[in-house]
């Protein structure tokens, strides 16, 4: 692609959107054969330099589009621009043309280029996010359908291209970070994701094999086995000790959250071998609000049951060995508790990262709507119960600003309006840092949309 000049008109209303989208339709239509669409709308920043750098970020080819005063549209033929110019007359719209800087091959490239320092000119909220290379874990949390996923890998992108190692891991049974990514990174294995220069690895951990191995490790060495040994040594006894633990329910139905339990301290098991220690930043995409709360008690109710069953284990063989030493069998090494203890030790590890308040935090994420911002509510009131440290909510789906609202556009921003300022009024979530998000007028798939998402929430 040869080098061009790239010309620079700010977007102020609506219609204007609108007008950059039809520009830019017919633009790739007429360019199809020789050029990609030569149209990329930017945010308008206070800098030159920061201008360009976004020029970096948003490309033509991904059809990005941003909305609100600061934003623009850059066009590489003047043709182009003078089509918008006229749309722009039409509405009445002070215009603006501007030469940039020429187009290099790179920005149509829709792997987005790494930054690995932006420039940030004051103390922010995502500065205060990247301080420091202890590791960290974010944990993203809340209602089903509100964008966890799409935030988690937004985030995830975001802290990479900031200068961090970063693993994001899906704990949601039904996992969508492939989607998000728009690479396949299912598996349950360590995925590198692409488009990224600086370590950005994916993990959606299979809750099918981390169940099984469960049941698996617990099922050989304190369900049925214990029982059939019970029986065959005579001491069936026991075996009501064992029901009151409700082990074989525990087997038979795993309660719900047990999946993401298993999941998480899969991760921590895998965060205790030496390679991974390059991670400093790990972002969790969890299951929805039930789930998670469940998973969050489900520590306790294992740690207590497991406690309870290497008590009953430890009076059995004290029992037993007396039976085998008469009969002139020793004593091999236990593995059984063994496993049991290293599962006690990885909830107990889980349970603690969670509410370590140095190096956790879970974020809320909700919509401006009444139901999501209730069940918000409760989910913070728990998380504080649990002792799980909570320093923001991300208010996601929000409508952006315009300045010609249609009817439904104008009902549903005063029902977003009500449900935000009972978020500012609610007793659990007032005190909570809001972090406002926008609907986007694309679907949020693909790194170079996630990065597009992330510079704008994550800030
Ligand atoms: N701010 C936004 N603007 C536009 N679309 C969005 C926004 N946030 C999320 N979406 C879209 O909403 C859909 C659901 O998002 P996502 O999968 O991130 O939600 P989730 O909370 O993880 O869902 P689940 O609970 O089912 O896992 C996706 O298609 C995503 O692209």
């Amino acid at each position: 692609m040869a080098a061009s000049t790239l010309f620079w008109t700010p977007v102020t209303s609506c219609g204007w959107q609108q007008s950059a989208k039809r520009a830019s339709h017919g633009s790739s239509r007429s360019t199809s054969q020789s050029q990609q669409c030569s149209i990329v709308v930017v945010r308008r920043r206070t800098t030159s330099s920061e201008h360009q750098q976004r020029l970096r970020y948003y490309d033509a080819g991904s059809g990005l589009r941003l909305f609100g005063r600061n934003c623009g549209i850059l066009v590489e033929k003047q043709e182009d621009l003078m089509r918008l110019q006229q749309q722009k007359r039409k509405t009445k719209n002070r215009s603006m043309m501007m030469p940039m800087m020429p187009r290099k091959s790179h920005f149509r490239s829709t792997a987005v280029a790494a930054v690995a320092n932006p420039v940030e000119t004051d103390t922010t909220s995502f500065q205060e996010m990247i301080k420091g290379t202890a590791r960290k874990y974010y944990m993203l949390g809340g209602k089903g359908g509100v964008g966890k996923t799409s935030l988690a890998a937004s985030l995830a992108v975001k802290f990479a291209n900031s200068g961090h190692p970063t693993l994001v891991v899906s704990t949601d049974p039904a996992h969508s970070l492939s989607d998000s990514f728009a690479q396949d990174l299912a598996g349950g294995t360590l995925m590198p994701v692409e488009g990224v220069d600086l370590p950005l690895y994916a993990m959606e951990i299979n809750p099918e094999q981390a169940r099984e191995e469960f049941r698996a490790t617990t099922q050989k060495e304190g369900g049925s086995g214990v029982k059939d040994f019970m029986d065959s040594v005579g001491l069936g006894g026991w075996v009501e000790q064992l029901s009151e633990l409700k082990l074989g329910e525990l087997l038979d139905t795993p309660p719900p959250g047990l999946d993401e339990a298993m999941a998480i301290s899969k991760v921590v098991q895998f965060m205790q071998a030496p390679e991974y220690d390059k991670f400093s930043r790990i972002v969790f995409d969890t299951a929805p609000t039930g789930h998670t709360l469940r998973l969050l008690s489900l520590p306790d109710f294992l740690d207590a049951s497991i406690g309870k069953i290497l008590k009953l284990k430890k009076k059995i063989s004290q029992a037993t060995s007396a039976i085998k030493s008469a009969f002139g069998q020793g004593d091999g090494p236990d593995k059984a508790t063994d496993k049991l203890e290293a599962l006690k030790e990885k909830m107990i590890m889980v349970r603690e990262i969670f509410r370590d308040k140095e190096a956790t935090e879970f974020i809320i994420v909700t919509i401006p709507t009444v139901m999501a911002v209730n069940e918000s509510s409760r989910l913070q009131q728990s998380l504080q119960k649990e002792g799980v440290p909570v320093k923001r909510l991300i208010i996601n789906q929000i409508l952006p600003p315009s300045s010609s609202d249609c009817k439904f556009c104008a009902i549903k921003r005063k029902d977003q309006k009500r449900a935000m300022d009972m978020v500012a009024q609610d007793p659990n979530l007032r005190a909570l840092q809001v972090i406002e998000s926008p609907l986007f007028d694309l679907e949020i798939r693909g790194v170079p949309a996630l990065k597009f998402m992330g510079d704008i929430v994550w800030h």
